[in-house]
């Protein structure tokens, strides 16, 4: 066990006390001693009511439980949802009411965007990820599989003129689309110039051309009549078309254009929670260390790349000059969120006054507000919110208690911070089955400070799985996406966010596309959430935000969502579909393949987590796919497995055996890192193994099917081995 300090009748661990009065507190206007004092002070008022709401979660399962039990072979849906009203999942629906939040940043009011999502504890990549607000088109399409390898546009070591050309035509075609030309095409561009306070495009066949909707051009950088970019607009989203004929590419282009600069990662979540792994003091002051420098500013990261040493830091705003010449200035980052843990995991950064560790979810919401308050005052060099707010996204609540709960606790942190009241914003996570079923409930306890609901699909389906775990035997996980529980989930997201006026106040946000090397298929498939209402959704890295801005180039989601406003249908009893394979008929085979692909995932993830401190990771599936792995998909692949083995579908020995097999499978996908550790034969030394068979063999126990603990303890276990020796 570290050091402590003892503050009042708690103990605080000295690496986090010594960081927040030394790097945090000064220059917020708050006394260090009155500050320890009321952090103890709003834990000890808070702490009891986050363990009973705990303790209510268990019981709820446990209860759910039974009734299937008790219900086996003889299911009657009436019955069921009349259990579950009578024990209070299912809560009386309040009268309707609108949201009322204020001081939002036109990211979330206005814009419909991308949303980047990055573990805060890299740096280098967190950095990169609030660099994204604009991404280059040309090296997002030229390093996807959007633009394919034929006809000689292989992606090469060096240059591929061919594959360029595929590149800019694509641009153009998008250009086309988003800014058109008045009966031409940007394909026939020579030249573009500012001229008449308008964009003035010189063709191949010596005319001229203007936009369509000459309100599209915003500004310019350069001369008028010599631009290095233009500046354009569509959609409420910003395209910069950049002009350099000296440039290697600008060279080959008629009009000189080297690069189109899409603004891309609109608002990015700075992850505390399932992407990272903080199980002890040390990481906990990473992670807030890298969110005070994303606040304040001042973080930079210095790595090597291709051969050459990189520092990377913020990015400056991005100046033009108007028509009319004034200065028009956008933001050169993303809008930060932070997301907090949930409610579930405790800390040992903070022990109270009979030694316990403190629930988790708390300090991080005192620690990253507190944080964020630099920004409030603007102590740093760059300002995140232009509106004064703090945006928190709150992960993994089950139900309108827990929101409460949440609210009740965002009100004390920001009286014991002296903040207003609602300067804290909160992002609803909506992925629990309990918070789907009442999120009109859940919204309706943050109605003045909420700014976000998303369904975060991968957690729901790992909690639709457990809560049912009795039902039966769960379909395929590559089948849920399909069915009626999901699908209805996500309309339901969106009908009952429009139904609470969330527009103009907050965002409809769609979950995460986890396969980050097929942008092909997301180009194709992602553009669905917007016409389903959503005005944001999740991207894993900045190349796919880049690609997916242009999905709301091609989809007004405003005109959507006012398509779809008065649609205000109950999908209760959708929602409430159990997923389980009614009569169950896989061949052999076809359990050994779901169980291999599971399997893999599992280990995959948990090697890397628990060996090597990494939170998300590409794990490539059975069919060589890399998917991005981190927490919550992990809680599925682990639930799937722990409910085939509950009910006969396989036996413990063929779970234990595929692993054992897997991990051999996932050693050499590992080879070429030279800080792994081997699993295969080391089945009884590697704690890395241990762990994914105990979120199998013990996931049926797990609060939630949640995957923390077990990951948790067993990273405690490695970190104690490497001080040990
Ligand atoms: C259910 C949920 O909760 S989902 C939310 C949690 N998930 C996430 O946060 C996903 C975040 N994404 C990631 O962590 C990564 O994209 C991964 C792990 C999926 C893939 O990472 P890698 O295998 O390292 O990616 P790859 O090698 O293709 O690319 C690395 C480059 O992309 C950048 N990059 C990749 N992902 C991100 C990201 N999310 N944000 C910023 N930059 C990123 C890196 O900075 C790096 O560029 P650099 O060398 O210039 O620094
Ligand atoms: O947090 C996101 C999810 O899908 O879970
Ligand atoms: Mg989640």
């Amino acid at each position: 066990m570290g050091n402590y300090v003892t503050t009042g009748n708690y103990k605080v661990a000295e690496e986090l006390y010594e960081f927040i009065n030394q790097e945090v507190l000064p220059g917020t206007g708050l006394d260090q001693d009155t500050f320890w004092t009321d952090v103890e002070r709003v834990i000890g008022e808070l702490m009891p009511e986050n363990q009973r709401l705990l303790e209510h979660r268990e019981k709820l399962q446990k209860e759910i439980s039974q009734w299937h039990k008790e219900n086996k072979g003889n299911f009657n849906f009436a019955q069921y949802k009349a259990f579950l009203e009578e024990i209070g999942y299912l809560e009386p629906e309040v009268s309707d009411f609108k949201v009322t939040t204020q001081n939002v940043d036109d990211e979330v009011t206005i814009q419909a965007g991308p949303q980047l999502v990055v573990p805060v504890n890299n740096a280098r990549y967190a950095l990169n990820a609030a660099n994204a607000r604009w991404g280059s088109l040309y090296d997002a399409l030229y390093g996807s599989d959007i633009i394919s390898e034929e006809d000689g546009a292989e992606k090469t070591g060096a240059y591929n003129p061919i594959r360029g050309q595929k590149v800019i035509a694509y641009a153009r075609e998008f250009l086309d689309q988003a800014v058109p030309l008045a009966n031409h095409s940007h394909k026939e561009a020579t030249g573009y110039k500012i001229s008449n306070g308008q964009l003035s495009v010189s063709l191949e066949n010596g005319e001229t051309a203007n936009l369509m909707n000459p309100e599209q051009l915003i500004g310019y950088t350069g001369k008028t009549d010599e631009a290095s970019s233009i500046l354009l607009k569509n959609n409420d989203l910003h395209i910069e078309i950049q002009i350099d004929k000296n440039d290697s590419i600008g060279r080959t282009d008629l009009a000189g254009v080297k690069d189109v600069y899409i603004e891309s990662a609109i608002t990015t979540i700075m992850d505390c929670e399932d992407s990272v792994t903080a199980v002890d003091v040390e990481d906990k002051v990473l992670v807030y260390k890298n969110w005070l420098g994303l606040t304040k500013g001042d973080l930079t990261s210095t790595f090597s790349k291709n051969g050459k040493t990189i520092t990377r830091s913020l990015n400056p705003d991005r100046e033009y000059t108007s028509v009319n010449g004034e200065t028009v200035t956008l933001h050169g980052r993303s809008l930060m969120f932070v997301r907090n843990v949930g409610h579930l995991m405790t800390t040992s950064a903070v022990l109270n006054e009979k030694g316990q560790e403190v629930p988790e979810g708390i300090l991080d919401c005192i620690i990253t507000s507190l944080i964020a308050k630099h920004d409030l005052l603007q102590t740093g060099s760059y300002r995140n919110s232009s509106e004064g707010s703090v945006y928190i996204v709150k992960p993994k609540m089950h139900g309108s208690k827990e929101v409460a709960f949440s609210n009740q606790m965002f009100e004390k942190v920001e009286d014991m911070l002296g903040l207003e009241r609602n300067t804290l914003k909160i992002g609803v996570m909506d992925e629990e089955r309990r918070t789907t079923l009442n999120l009109k409930n859940c919204i309706k306890e943050v109605k003045d400070r909420i700014v976000f609901i998303n369904t975060g699909f991968l957690d729901r389906t790992g909690d639709e799985i457990h809560t049912s775990m009795e039902a039966g035997p769960m379909v395929r996980k590559n089948d849920m996406k399909s069915l009626t529980w999901l699908q209805s989930y996500e309309k339901a997201n969106v009908s009952v966010g429009l139904a609470c006026g969330l527009q103009g106040h907050a965002q409809i946000g769609k979950g995460m596309w986890a396969m980050p090397e097929l942008m092909k298929d997301m180009i194709e498939k992602k553009i669905g959430q917007l016409e389903a209402g959503a005005n944001t959704a999740w991207v894993p890295s900045p190349t796919a935000a880049t690609l997916h801005a242009l999905h709301y180039h091609q989809v007004d989601v405003k005109a959507v969502q006012a398509q779809l406003i008065n649609k205000n249908e109950d999908y209760t009893d959708d929602i409430l579909t159990i997923p389980i394979a009614e009569k169950p008929d896989w061949t052999q085979d076809e359990i050994q393949e779901e169980l291999n692909n599971n399997a893999q995932g599992i280990l995959g993830y948990v090697v890397r987590w628990v060996d090597q401190g990494i939170g998300c990771s590409t794990v490539p599936d059975i069919n060589d796919i890399g998917l991005m792995e981190d927490r919550a998909t992990l809680r599925i692949s682990s639930q799937h497995m722990a409910n085939w083995l509950h009910h006969g579908i396989c036996t413990e020995e063929q779970v234990v055996e595929t692993l054992k097999r897997m991990s051999k499978i996932v050693d050499e996908q590992n080879a070429g890192d030279p800080n792994y550790q081997p699993m295969y034969n080391n089945f009884d030394q590697s704690v890395a193994f241990q762990a994914a068979k105990d979120l199998v063999l013990k996931g049926y126990d797990q609060p939630n099917g949640y995957t923390e603990p077990i990951l948790h303890k067993r990273r405690l276990e490695v970190k104690s081995k490497v001080t040990a020796n």
